[in-house]
């Protein structure tokens, strides 16, 4: 089981409490640093939150939403050690863990149901990243060899 961080800004506050519930159930640690109230906010405050979280190694994972996705995976993926990728679809998810180790999902609450959305977590969650040739491309972007 891992611990996860969750964020997001007003655009997907009942999503992020869907995902909260469907993995806790599952038997993670899920923190849930908000916002609480569905009042407008900015989502590269939620992102970097969420990915410092995860940087420091107090988290294994982080779940990270806004409307589109892209802005809040554009914001987590400034802190280093973040490798974050938006997703819309469940291959992409698994990819991203398996040939990216992506320790951050992002998803956009105004691309994708709730149903797909969670098919989405699902498959970044029980997929592990590969290593091999892989790994020698993570860290070319880990040392900055790009
Ligand atoms: O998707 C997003 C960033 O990528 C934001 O959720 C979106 O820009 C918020 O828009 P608004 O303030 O109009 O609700």
């Amino acid at each position: 089981m891992a611990r996860i961080v969750l964020s997001s800004d007003h655009a997907a506050i009942d999503l992020r409490q869907a995902i909260a519930s469907h993995v806790a159930g599952q038997g993670h640690d899920v923190i849930d640093i908000g916002p609480a109230t569905p009042e407008s906010t900015h989502y590269p405050a939620h992102g970097r939150a969420a990915a410092e979280r995860v940087a420091s190694g107090d988290c294994d994972l982080g779940i990270i939403l806004c409307g589109t996705g892209q802005g809040i995976m554009m914001a987590a993926n400034k802190v280093p050690g973040i490798r974050c990728g938006v997703c819309s679809d469940t291959f992409s998810a698994a990819m991203i863990r398996a040939h990216n180790d992506a320790n951050m999902l992002a998803i956009g609450a105004r691309v994708v149901g709730e149903g797909l959305a969670l098919d989405i977590l699902d498959a970044f969650l029980s997929t592990d990243f590969e290593g091999g040739r892989h790994a020698t491309r993570v860290a070319m972007i880990e040392e900055g060899r790009v």
